[in-house]
């Protein structure tokens, strides 16, 4: 298979607070390969933005990437090898930071948040912030970047794109914004594009909107995308691949495919129990039980024990990482669950635990009201 586009190995960021030091992603190791839409997929808390925000190396005080390596087409956004007193330091080849800011975000790899406001100015017009943003990023003069600004907004199903042009973010719906960011960051035609969260904030129909015009485009542009989301109903429409983030790990991860209809973690498994679907009703959904605990402090052991219905004594010491459970398609899929046999860690003859009573939770990442 062709190198990957990206390749995240064992990544780990960390927030020193006055509580202690959150291990806000701990040790996650992914690809992604050309033209694939890859999920990260969990609930509130488990590591999606920290890890996306680590990519594009936009961890500020008090997070910092302490360890793993991020290389994006061949060159080193970020490493770590050991200095002449013993001491870890980063790589020589690693992107200087005025490298990521001129050559990789925005051209390279671009960026859609949940809340366009939050990346639109209020107090200028649509047309004119993407005008800029062409003008800056691809060397345009101004009246090309004009031109480009409303061919992109045609692009993504903006109606009417000259005169919304000249309209201000306020007077678009919030359905209609997502659209104008999508426009922003196809604009310098990255080949990655790390979409967080991009569709909760909207209805379900303006999102299945979202999706369908993001699918045309990524089929258009051949565009990779990076897609978080805690909903597994989006993942399934969407996502070529999928990894399962739980408490800073990738607990699974596996062709999307493969993770429906092949479920091999726990988590995966109450993730899509919780989810509603057509064919069942709402009194047959199954809320996973307890919530995640805090990223300060986890669980010994498999961090997901204290909630999974499948735990043993077993699963309260031994942490696993992720290994090869199954192959499919060419891709591996892997779980972190000492259940599967490659583990040999004495699974079947270790004492089931009793599911600890908890407070209960509602649907995972607050989807309960969708
Ligand atoms: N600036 C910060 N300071 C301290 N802890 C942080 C900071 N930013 C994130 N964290 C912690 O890192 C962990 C992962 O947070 P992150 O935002 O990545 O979760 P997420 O999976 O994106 O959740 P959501 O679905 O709510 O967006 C959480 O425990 C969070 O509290
Ligand atoms: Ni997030």
């Amino acid at each position: 298979m062709a190198e990957p586009l990206l390749r995240v190995e064992n990544l780990k960021t960390q927030f020193f607070t006055d509580a202690g030091t959150v291990r806000a992603v701990d040790g996650i190791s992914f690809e992604v390969h050309e033209g694939e839409i890859v999920g990260l997929v969990g609930e509130s808390g488990a590591g999606k933005s920290v890890a996306s925000m680590s990519l594009l190396r936009l961890i500020e005080s008090p997070g910092e990437i302490v360890g793993g390596e991020i290389t994006y087409k061949g060159e080193t956004i970020f490493g770590l090898e050991e200095g002449p007193d013993g001491d870890l330091q980063r790589r020589d080849d690693m992107l200087s930071n005025e490298e990521m800011r001129t050559r990789i975000r925005g051209n390279e790899i671009a960026v859609i948040f949940q809340d366009p406001m939050e990346s639109l100015n209020p107090v200028f017009t649509v047309g004119g912030q993407l005008r800029e943003f062409i003008e800056l990023n691809r060397d345009l003069a101004k009246r090309e970047a004009k031109r480009e600004a409303i061919r992109m907004l045609r692009e993504v199903g903006i109606p009417d794109p000259e005169q919304r042009y000249e309209e201000y973010p306020h007077q678009f719906s919030g359905g209609m914004r997502q659209r104008v960011l999508i426009a922003m960051a196809l604009a310098c035609e990255p080949s990655l594009i790390i979409a967080d969260e991009p569709t909760t904030a909207l209805d379900v129909t303006v999102e299945g909107q979202i999706i369908e015009l993001v699918d045309d485009l990524q089929e258009k542009y051949g565009t990779s995308f990076i897609w978080v989301t805690h909903d597994m109903g989006v993942v399934a429409e969407i996502c070529d691949r999928v990894n399962v983030m739980y408490l800073g790990e990738i607990v699974e991860q596996a062709p999307v495919d493969d993770l429906f209809h092949a479920t091999k973690h726990p988590y995966t498994n109450a993730l899509l129990n919780s989810m509603p679907r057509p064919d069942r009703t709402v009194e047959e959904l199954d809320p996973i039980e307890g919530v995640m605990p805090e990223a300060i402090s986890p669980p010994s052991g498999c961090r997901f024990h204290p909630r999974c219905p499948d735990a043993r004594e077993v699963c309260q010491r031994v942490h696993p990482e992720a290994k090869v459970v199954d192959q499919a398609d060419g891709h591996s899929h892997r779980a972190a669950c000492v259940k599967h046999d490659v583990f040999d860690a004495g699974y079947d003859e270790s004492v089931p635990l009793e599911a600890e009573p908890q407070v209960t939770a509602g649907t995972p990442g607050g989807g309960e009201d969708r």
